[in-house]
């Protein structure tokens, strides 16, 4: 199995926002949260959507992929086994602390979970969420739903609640979405070869998907207003799917051929969102002689609906429609690499069992502890923030650090 160069130099402009190891009580795995049953679905939609303004047509719509798998998202038993995995690789590690579990979306709600916190004595917790890239819906919105946690139940100034860095780009989420576009690539090749094809790689098409997202949330992404930064194609959000997938290929298969698109696209049609769409990506590359592609889902860290619908229920069907094999590459899960590197991150925060150097596969990262004001911007409107420089909930008002030596 092939490694990848994993550096562990600090990155000179995200090192400012890094924060001094502390004294954790708990860990708080936060996640989207998902329907557990038919009765579940539409109220949690109403959830997901509140005051975002999707369509009721597309509310409709997507409780159809729901409603095909029994009203069950697998989003919770994933976490839930995910929960029980990093409890196990502390354990492991003689490392005692609680692993919380708590979902923006669906039960268990993350207030009551921090108040339940609250109650057993738990003064000062680490927040790592299951998105992993800069974007609105995978960074400020987490940061923003633990501000009003602690400002709804009057827990604010009682109870700190920092967050672990966005980590895509952390070898514990690349290793297991390498060896999965490496062993799809075999696949393929496989079939490619049994159906008379003399040079596979040269049809072969791996395509890195992730969830489309506004192009103005986008350009927003990893945004810093007193440092600004240039970004591949306009974005952190675009330009960390890109630097990932760019580490795997190198090493996996640096002469196929690849695009990063995007799925799962909604909201209003006259709203520009990421693009290309993956199946509209399908269509326009068929005719171009590709007969095989690797679908990896870089942008989710386990199996839920984006997964199991749009790409193993609809991707997969275009593909069949055109013609062109395809296999999906599995998403990190619990596989062991993934779950080890949680805990690395973990413990990157932690006085005891601290892990100083911060690993990163691309250059744009180890990303930043503490976002900058602005990052992610919410442009609905400003929301009680944790993690952020100058935030006033959280972690009391933590400094933007300046490490020393710079200006
Ligand atoms: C970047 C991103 C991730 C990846 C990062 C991460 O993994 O967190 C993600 C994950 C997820 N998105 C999920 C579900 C939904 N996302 C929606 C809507 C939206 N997502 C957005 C972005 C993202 N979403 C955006 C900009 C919207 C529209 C505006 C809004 O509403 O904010 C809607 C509303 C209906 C619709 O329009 O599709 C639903 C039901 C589930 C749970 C699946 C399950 O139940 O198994 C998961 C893990
Ligand atoms: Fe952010």
């Amino acid at each position: 199995m092939s490694t990848f160069p994993i550096s562990t130099e600090p990155n000179q402009v995200t090192e400012r926002g890094r924060l001094e190891p502390k004294n954790y009580d708990a860990v708080l795995l936060a996640s989207f949260g998902g329907p557990e049953g038919q009765e579940d679905v539409i109220p949690f939609l109403r959830n997901v959507t509140r005051g975002r303004g999707i369509p009721d047509e597309r509310l409709e719509e997507v409780s159809h992929h729901y409603r095909a798998f029994g009203g069950i998202s697998p989003i919770n038993q994933q976490n839930r086994e995910l929960k029980a995995a990093i409890e196990g690789e502390l354990a492991r590690r003689g490392i005692e602390l609680p692993v919380l579990w708590g979902n923006r979306n669906w039960d268990p709600y993350i207030a009551p979970v921090l108040q339940d916190a609250y109650d057993a004595g738990h003064r000062r917790i680490l927040m790592l969420t299951t998105s992993i890239y800069s974007c609105y819906s995978s960074c400020r919105q987490y940061r923003e739903d633990i501000g009003i946690a602690l400002t709804e139940t009057g827990l604010d100034g009682k109870l700190e609640v920092d967050k672990i860095r966005q980590y895509f780009d952390h070898p514990g989420v690349v290793q297991p979405f390498l060896e999965g576009t490496a062993a799809g690539l075999e696949e393929i090749r496989g079939k490619l070869v049994a159906a008379g094809e003399t040079d596979p790689d040269s049809k072969i098409r791996v395509l890195f998907a992730t969830h489309s997202i506004p192009t103005r949330d986008a350009e927003a992404a990893g945004r810093s207003v007193d440092e600004p930064r240039e970004f591949a194609e306009g974005s952190a959000y675009a330009a960390q799917h890109l630097a990932n997938a760019k580490a795997i290929m190198d090493q996996v298969a640096p002469d196929v051929a690849w695009d990063l698109v995007y799925q799962s696209r909604s909201g209003a049609p006259h709203i520009p969102w990421l693009e290309p769409d993956i199946n509209d990506h399908l269509e326009a590359i068929a005719p171009e002689g590709v007969r095989g592609v690797v679908i990896v889902p870089l942008g989710f860290v386990s199996d839920h609906m984006e997964v199991a619908w749009d790409l193993d229920t609809e991707a997969l069907e275009t593909c069949g429609n055109l013609g062109i094999e395809a296999t999906r590459v599995p998403t990190p899960g619990t596989h062991a690499a993934f779950v080890s590197g949680l805990v690395d991150l973990i413990c990157e925060r932690t006085v005891e069992n601290n892990i100083s150097e911060r690993p990163h596969v691309t250059d744009l990262g180890p990303w930043y502890d503490v976002c900058r004001p602005n990052c992610c911007e919410n442009f609905r409107g400003a929301k009680p923030v944790i993690a952020e420089k100058g935030a006033t909930v959280g972690s009391g008002h933590d400094p933007y650090p300046v490490p020393e030596g710079s200006k």
